[in-house]
């Protein structure tokens, strides 16, 4: 595990934009494609925004990504808490990377059918051959970490946390009265790279326990993503990162 800590959120956005960017372009030396998955929340929206800007918008080939979300909230699309519009507001509509290439989560259909259908997605893309869990998935998923120690849409408390088979899930998040869409750990931890962005104050004690307490993923579920092959790097600004010891 990698830690990175920076100044400011600003210099947070900074160090992401540029790994991103050398993270991809490196890749795309080697394969065709670079298959990434978003987050959503409030942290990722100046990575974005720098991204979509210069000297990041024309050092991104956009046309070879190949975008999915980590988890959805289950509001339409043009709702302002859906993680993919926002990413449309800040990023994928000022580039242009061809809309078949982004993999939206349906909040068109039931939760059960939106998991499904992000299921069998997943899978074709892909290309599942029978291995299951033990493709290789993502060759970059971005993470952020709640105030409560949740990621993607793994909370405290819930089930899923715990899901050691299935690609997707949805379920109804009672003290967020909204149903959740997310993967799953098996797939997170399949990716080449798992990169975490976390700022501000009220994530210090949170991340604290992810990174430094015992091992409690029913109360910080953050500490299910160890990437079985992969690459893990927690980038976080010193308000997060104040109550570490081991920096
Ligand atoms: O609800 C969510 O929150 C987490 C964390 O967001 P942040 O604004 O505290 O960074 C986010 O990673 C996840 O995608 C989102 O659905």
């Amino acid at each position: 595990m990698q830690l990175i800590v920076t100044k400011n959120p600003t210099e947070l956005a900074k160090t992401a934009a540029k790994f991103i960017t050398k993270r991809i372009n490196d890749v795309l030396k080697t394969q065709d494609r670079f298959t990434i998955a978003l987050s959503g929340g409030s942290t990722p929206k100046a990575l974005h925004e720098l991204l979509a800007k210069s000297p990041y918008v024309e050092q991104v080939p956009w046309a070879q990504l190949h975008i999915f979300w980590g988890d959805e909230r289950y509001v339409p699309i043009d709702d302002s808490q859906n993680n993919a519009g926002m990413a449309y507001d800040t990023l994928l509509g000022h580039v242009y990377t061809p809309e078949e290439q982004i993999h939206v989560w349906r909040t068109d259909l039931s939760p059960d059918e939106a998991a499904a259908d992000y299921d069998r997605i997943l899978h074709d893309y892909f290309g599942e051959t029978g291995a299951g869990v033990d493709s290789p998935t993502f060759d970059l998923i971005l993470l952020g970490m709640g105030d409560d120690g949740h990621t993607l849409s793994l909370f405290p408390g819930t089930d899923v946390v715990h899901e050691t088979t299935a690609w997707t899930k949805a379920y109804f998040l009672t003290k967020q009265d909204m149903y959740r869409l997310t993967l799953t750990a098996p797939v997170a931890n399949r990716a080449r790279c798992v990169l975490f962005l976390v700022a501000g104050p009220q994530k210090a004690a949170p991340l604290k326990e992810v990174l430094e307490g015992e091992s409690n993923p029913d109360l910080y579920p953050s500490q299910v993503i160890k990437p079985v092959d992969g690459e893990l790097v927690w980038m976080v600004d010193e308000k997060a990162a104040s109550d570490l010891t081991k920096r």
